[in-house]
């Protein structure tokens, strides 16, 4: 990468499985978690702009990623690459090829990431963990895309409508009949949407319950799909015909799937309010780790994970579980202000990077250590 956040110039090379990236604070390690994410999906995991990204003092910034894809013994190499250059738009490169974006290209890795901020999966409100569960259907059934695209326009559509006829000031029963074709393409987009996010959430839950007795949470873990609506196309087509009136005061659908929550429960109890700081952390690694093992099971590829500030708030017994747990996860990289933090971070086949913060914070190189250079 060259000139973005606080690095002038770095180039990095992971090992095969676990990488520590080890740094004082404010050195650039998650700068860098941030910039590897950045060339394999053209996007900041912290929803920077690009004026944020680019080094300060600098006009343009650009990362690459070589990307391995395929079955072993048929693997292809590919070049991905991100140039920023505030105010034009994002120049995204597969191969040196102009692409409108990575996201759907075949090659690209999937990114799995561990950031403080999303904690808030586990202890916030529905609608994060809502997003987070149709990216996570969409990553294990990419044809349910156009389903969850198909329901959102079913509801924008009905809701238009909605604000129309309450802007008109039409009486109930014409606005019952104005509605009933679009109640009925929701409410069939309703059914086959909560019905491809319970088969995504069944095929998660035992690979999280697992993860979670690996990593030492005490406690059996459960995510469970919850859906606040029913799940059945002529049922929720009644149940939209009986709330007309309170859709028309309010002016939106309250009824669907768009309210639905993925609950995440330790022993039958929200974690979200009887789970402490650290228990929330290995719920937060379960439910990624699990999520990841599913992708693996669906897709024959790992995520890549990216876990910032992991650590932090963990005791040395469920450090060690957790290190013990990447070691068969495949590629990661995670953040520590010391190396010492991750037990067996000397082992061979663990890679270090050491980032040292520069004058003006700026970095150089960041030097990694791998098996080869000891
Ligand atoms: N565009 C930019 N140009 C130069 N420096 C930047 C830019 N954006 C952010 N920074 C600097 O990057 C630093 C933060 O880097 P980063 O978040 O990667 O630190 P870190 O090593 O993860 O720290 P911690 O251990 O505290 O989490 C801050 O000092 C910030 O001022």
């Amino acid at each position: 990468m060259r000139d973005l956040r606080t690095y002038v110039e770095a180039e990095v090379e992971l090992g095969p499985g676990l990488t520590v990236v080890a740094g004082p604070n404010g050195a650039g390690k998650t700068n860098l978690l941030e910039a590897a994410y950045l060339a394999c999906t053209g996007r900041s995991f912290r929803g920077a702009s690009d004026r944020e990204l680019v080094r300060r003092g600098a006009d343009a910034g650009h990362v690459s990623a070589e990307v391995e894809s395929g079955a072993a013994g048929a693997l292809s190499v590919s070049a991905f690459s991100v140039g920023i250059q505030p105010p034009d738009r994002r120049r995204l490169r597969v191969d040196g090829n102009p692409v409108d974006g990575l996201l759907d290209h075949p090659a690209r890795p999937r990114m799995s990431v561990f950031l403080p901020d999303r904690l808030a999966l586990v202890k916030g409100g529905p609608g994060l963990r809502r997003a987070h569960l149709d990216q996570l259907l969409v990553a294990l059934r990419p044809s349910a895309g156009p389903l969850r695209r198909g329901f959102h326009e079913a509801l924008r559509q009905r809701n238009a409508l909605l604000t129309s006829l309450r802007t008109r000031g039409v009486d109930l029963d014409r606005a019952r009949g104005e509605l009933a074709p679009w109640d009925r393409a929701l409410a069939s987009a309703a059914a086959a949407l909560t019905e491809a996010r319970a088969a995504a959430v069944a095929a998660v839950d035992p690979a999280v319950a697992e993860r979670a007795r690996q990593l030492g949470l005490d406690g059996e873990l459960e995510v469970a799909y919850r859906p606040r609506s029913s799940t059945d196309a002529d049922e929720l087509l009644q149940a939209l015909s009986e709330r007309v009136a309170g859709d028309l005061e309010r002016g939106f659908t309250h009824h669907g799937p768009h309210r639905d929550d993925l609950a995440v429960r330790r022993e039958g109890r929200p974690l979200s309010r009887f789970g402490s700081q650290g228990e929330q952390r290995l719920a937060l690694l379960a439910l990624l780790l699990g999520e990841a093992d599913a992708l693996h099971a669906a897709s024959g590829q790992r995520p890549v994970l990216l876990l910032d500030d992991v650590m932090s708030e963990l005791d040395v017994e469920r450090r060690s579980r957790l290190v013990e747990v990447l070691a068969g996860a495949g590629q990661a990289l995670i953040t520590v202000t010391e190396a010492s933090h991750v037990p067996g971070a000397d082992a061979d086949d663990v890679g270090l990077v050491e980032v040292e913060p520069g004058a003006a914070a700026t970095v150089r190189v960041a030097t990694v250590s791998t098996e080869a250079d000891r």
